[in-house]
């Protein structure tokens, strides 16, 4: 059988999705989208063989679609996921869930009322090979107790609306959550350091900044977020343990040996540089709602992420350190 799905949002990713649905994955064909662009969700629409809605609700509501895929801005998130759980439908809502922790929590609480699982959040970098692999050493104990982590997560440039929020809540948001699954624990504390602006930046955006966070067992960890590399898209992560250190790989690319020097391409941008990872989480989306549920990072997870970019953004204005004050889990969530 396959799944009608419905797109809300048809930017960059949101059209990159609808391409993977078409052409990459099984089981799922794309039957509906709108964005307020209308020109050109029109325009793939008509590529895509789908059907243009003026509105998300009319998508989320419309009795050909099974499940929905929401990847239009931030802002809009909370109010399309709360819309879906009401119609009963499963929603892969792209990072983050929403953006602030109290609509989060009305999400959680949202989908507790339905009895129902419906929401997975595009947290994609779980289904990253390298990060994978990461998991799997840590896990496996042969460096022993992790104790630190150095993270880097560089942008080339931002986007044109980014901010010095969005710095944390919509780009680090993604090492707020990886690493919390890398290391199986949750956050105590966190902090943001502010560093001699890069004149490339716009002058109102600080930029970089550096996360730091303490977990519950003493872990420490400083993620660089950094939205004007310049030089490309570089994500890195290392893991000091009690016995050794691993490290995320960098994407295979070809060595080209050419006018006296080795060199490897840097890719641009998170479409290259997760290509697979988001393969791997858009047909493990589906394969599971044809199943008995979603299995991928829940409401939940993206209530986490969201009250510890929150704590952070907090910490960065009042240049403190900040406790992570979690809510208990809901035994729905466990
Ligand atoms: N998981 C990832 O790595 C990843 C990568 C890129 C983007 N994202 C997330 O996906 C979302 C979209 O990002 P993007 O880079 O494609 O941005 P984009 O600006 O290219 O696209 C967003 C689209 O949303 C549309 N839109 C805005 N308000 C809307 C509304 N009320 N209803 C319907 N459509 C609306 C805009 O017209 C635009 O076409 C963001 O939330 C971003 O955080 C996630
Ligand atoms: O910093 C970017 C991230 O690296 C990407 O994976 C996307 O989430 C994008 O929206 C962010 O701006």
């Amino acid at each position: 059988m396959e799944l009608r799905i419905g797109v809300v949002g048809t930017g960059a990713i949101g059209e990159d999705h609808i391409r993977r649905l078409t052409e990459v994955i099984t089981g799922a064909t794309v039957v509906a989208l709108s964005d307020i662009n209308e020109e050109n969700a029109r325009r793939i629409a008509k590529k895509y063989n789908a059907v243009f809605y003026k509105t998300g609700n009319e998508v989320i509501w419309s009795p050909d679609v099974d499940a929905v895929l929401i990847a239009s801005w931030d802002p809009t998130h909370a109010g399309y996921v709360l819309e879906c759980i009401k119609a009963k439908k499963y929603v892969l809502c792209e990072k983050p869930l929403a953006t602030s922790a109290e609509e989060c929590l009305e999400i959680v609480n949202a989908e507790i009322q339905g009895k129902k699982k419906l929401v997975q959040v595009g947290f994609m970098r779980r289904y990253d090979t390298g990060y994978r692999e990461l998991k799997e050493m840590l896990k496996s104990g042969i460096i022993g107790e992790p104790l630190m982590v150095h993270c880097c997560h560089r942008n080339r440039i931002p986007g044109p609306q980014h901010t010095t929020d969005m710095t944390i809540k919509n780009s680090g948001i993604h090492e707020i959550d990886v690493l919390r699954w890398l290391l199986d624990e949750e956050y105590e504390s966190g902090q943001v350091l502010t560093v001699k602006q890069n004149k490339n930046a716009e002058s109102e955006l600080k930029d970089p900044q550096i996360m730091l966070l303490k977990t519950k067992s003493g872990v420490r960890i400083d993620v660089e977020v950094n939205m004007n590399s310049h030089y490309g898209y570089d994500i890195q992560c290392e893991i000091v343990g009690e016995k050794g250190v691993i490290r995320l790989p960098d994407p295979n690319t070809i060595l080209t040996k050419l006018s006296g020097r080795n060199s490897y391409e840097i890719y641009a941008d998170w479409s290259f540089r997760f290509t697979r990872a988001y393969d791997i989480e858009i047909q493990q989306w589906i394969d599971s709602i044809k199943g008995s549920g979603p299995v991928g990072p829940s409401a939940w997870d993206g209530y986490v992420a969201c009250i510890t970019a929150d704590t952070l953004i907090k910490a960065r204005k009042r240049e403190t350190i900040e406790p992570i004050i979690i809510q208990p889990r809901p035994e729905f969530y466990c």
